[in-house]
């Protein structure tokens, strides 16, 4: 059996039949190839066709993977062209089905699998790439424990890591060969893949505690130590983690919390959007949010500092913020409040007037008697915003923000096509999932994409402009402010966010924000004299570039 040459196994650098003729001699791929000579566009048109064919989602999904380990270039070529056809399939939500069925659909994989059984393996599983010091810019690592809203995959979940690297490429330019994708396997407590023959993590509950700790200090410092230039990005970690690991570390290392930070950050843009509708300041404001886990109380103090920057105290915004969890709305007399939740409690007392079931408020009531003039949903609580609370929250307020963000579709708390006439076309929306606008009584209702992948991106290009040592709370909220710009909101019905087809320009108009900021804020390491065009030249491009010479 003849051997599949290097040059057409190297996904970064094959071109497949775009190879010239010179350069099939020069690579030895001589007799290789049919005869053709293709341009990438002609690659692309079959590709695209061939994609087509794929019966559902997730055959979509598996058909481009395959392609992402055979042609980076086709692959992005494909995506950058077709990004909000595309954007659903590799990433959010049919990511989502894909890691469920992972380890039964295992193929190749080109992420770092770190397994917290084999810590001696840390540093080699990093040195094994063959990589120098300066050749990374950018790490997404997850732990699994909360993958979107479908909980925890254990070693599944490694492509939420490979999904969240090609949003960065695809929309704001991210060199593919400077990006490394990473499962940190601390185990997995969900049964269903502990008994399941196939399933290829470390077949035991989860680590915790200082073992855990030592563990993921172990990946900073040995990431931060190998690749000292790259952004390090977490996702999908349970509430505690994510909050801990970022606490920790936000001041000293180059650390970003996807779930915390940029959708917290994106979710500003929604509002900062709607407020020019409402024509309200964020001092007046009353947030509501269902589901206080790790992106919601990231919402929650983004949009309260939001209101300290428009003049509360620190204390009068906490008291325009309601969180309502598992246990109903969440009051100071709960015992073990986990620390996330303990300092948006409210006074038990202030809410000894609201009704309650078996003993707890539940949404409704909080909605009734609060009043939100934002209601937020990262539940993962399908169908929990019903017709009644839709219908309280348009009885307390004008043009209400409804926001229910929980993804993937199975787990959002109301869709638009419901809420919007429940509304009588009054709210405000945004989702965390794609979806089609909405006409009620003659006003087309077209609905943004609250997901973080419409910031992030962005966010990543910027700190790897000004190659800034840390994220800090100024740079995001220029994020917002950038992301929140590009919408104009003067039509009825209009989106509060950019659209997806729009997402190249509109991560690159991020990015230059966030770098100026960065430089403002003095944790830029290098300060470009033209930051636009400092942004373009670092944008890679899918495209073949010069003839290949060995
Ligand atoms: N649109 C976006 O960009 C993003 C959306 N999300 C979505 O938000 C959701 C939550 O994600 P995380 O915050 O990471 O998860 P998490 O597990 O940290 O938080 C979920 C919270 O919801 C609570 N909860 C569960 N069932 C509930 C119910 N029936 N009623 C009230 N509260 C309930 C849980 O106790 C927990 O506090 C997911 O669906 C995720 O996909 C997360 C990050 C970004
Ligand atoms: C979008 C995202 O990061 C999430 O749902 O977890
Ligand atoms: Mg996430």
């Amino acid at each position: 059996m003849a051997r599949i040459p290097t040059a057409l196994r190297d996904p970064l650098h094959n071109r497949g039949t775009a190879f010239t003729p010179a350069e099939r001699a020069e690579l030895g791929l001589t007799g290789r190839l049919p005869s053709a000579v293709e341009t990438l566009d002609q690659q692309a048109a079959r590709a695209y066709a061939q994609l087509g064919r794929q019966p559902t989602d997730l055959a979509k999904y598996i058909y481009l993977d395959t392609l992402h380990d055979r042609n980076e270039t086709l692959y992005f070529k494909l995506l950058v062209d077709h990004l909000p056809e595309l954007l659903p399939v590799v990433y959010d939500p049919t990511v989502g089905e894909a890691i469920q069925q992972w380890s039964r659909d295992y193929r190749r994989s080109r992420a770092v699998y770190l397994s917290i059984d084999r810590p001696q393996d840390v540093a080699a599983s990093f040195e094994n790439l063959g990589l120098g010091s300066e050749d990374v810019d950018l790490i997404v690592a997850s732990d699994a424990q909360q993958i979107l809203g479908i909980g925890d995959w254990g070693v599944n979940g490694t492509d939420i890591s490979i999904g969240k690297l090609a949003v960065y490429t695809a929309a704001a330019g991210i060199h593919p060969g400077r990006v490394l994708a990473v499962n940190l396997d601390v185990g997995t407590d969900n049964q269903l893949l502990l008994n399941d023959p196939m399933y290829l993590g470390n077949r035991h509950a989860r680590t915790t505690g200082q073992a855990y700790d030592d563990f993921i200090e172990l990946y900073l410092s040995t990431a931060t130590e190998l690749f000292p230039r790259a952004l390090l990005h977490f996702e999908d970690f349970g509430p505690a983690n994510a909050r801990r690991i970022l606490v920790d570390n936000a001041s000293t290392r180059r650390i970003f919390n996807d779930d915390l930070q940029g959708t917290g950050a994106i979710v500003l843009a929604a509002v900062l959007s709607a407020l020019q509708v409402t024509g309200q300041p964020f001092a007046e404001q009353r947030l509501v949010v269902f589901g206080a886990g790790t992106a919601g109380t990231g919402m929650a103090d983004q949009i309260s500092a939001a209101m300290v920057r428009d003049g509360l105290t620190p204390e009068q915004a906490r008291a325009r913020v309601w969180l309502v969890d598992e246990h109903g709305l969440v009051t100071d007399d709960m015992a073990g409040l986990p620390e996330h939740q303990s300092a948006y409690a409210r006074p038990a007392e202030q809410a000894r007037d609201f009704d309650r079931v078996d003993g707890e408020i539940d949404l409704l009531s909080t909605v009734r008697q609060v009043r939100p003039t934002i209601l937020i949903g990262t539940s993962t609580a399908h169908g929990a915003f019903t017709r009644e609370v839709v219908e309280s929250l348009c009885a307390g307020v004008d043009r209400p923000i409804l926001l229910p963000l929980s993804n993937p579709t199975s787990r959002i708390e109301v869709l638009p096509q419901q809420a919007i006439p429940w509304s009588g076309g009054k709210a405000l929306m945004a989702t965390g999932i794609p979806v089609d606008p909405v006409t009620y009584e003659g006003t087309t209702h077209t609905i943004g994409q609250a997901n973080n992948a419409l910031l992030y991106p962005g966010l990543g290009l910027g700190t790897v402009v000004a190659r800034a040592g840390r994220i800090t709370d100024g740079m995001l909220l220029a994020a917002a402010k950038a992301v929140a710009d590009q919408t104009d909101v003067s039509e009825p019905g209009a989106s509060l966010l950019p659209p997806v087809r729009n997402l190249r320009a509109s991560s690159a108009a991020v990015a230059v924000a966030v770098a100026a900021a960065a430089i403002q804020e003095g944790v830029a390491t290098t300060e470009p004299d033209n930051l636009v065009q400092a942004v373009q030249d670092a944008m890679w491009q899918p495209t073949y570039g010069p003839p290949v010479t060995r």
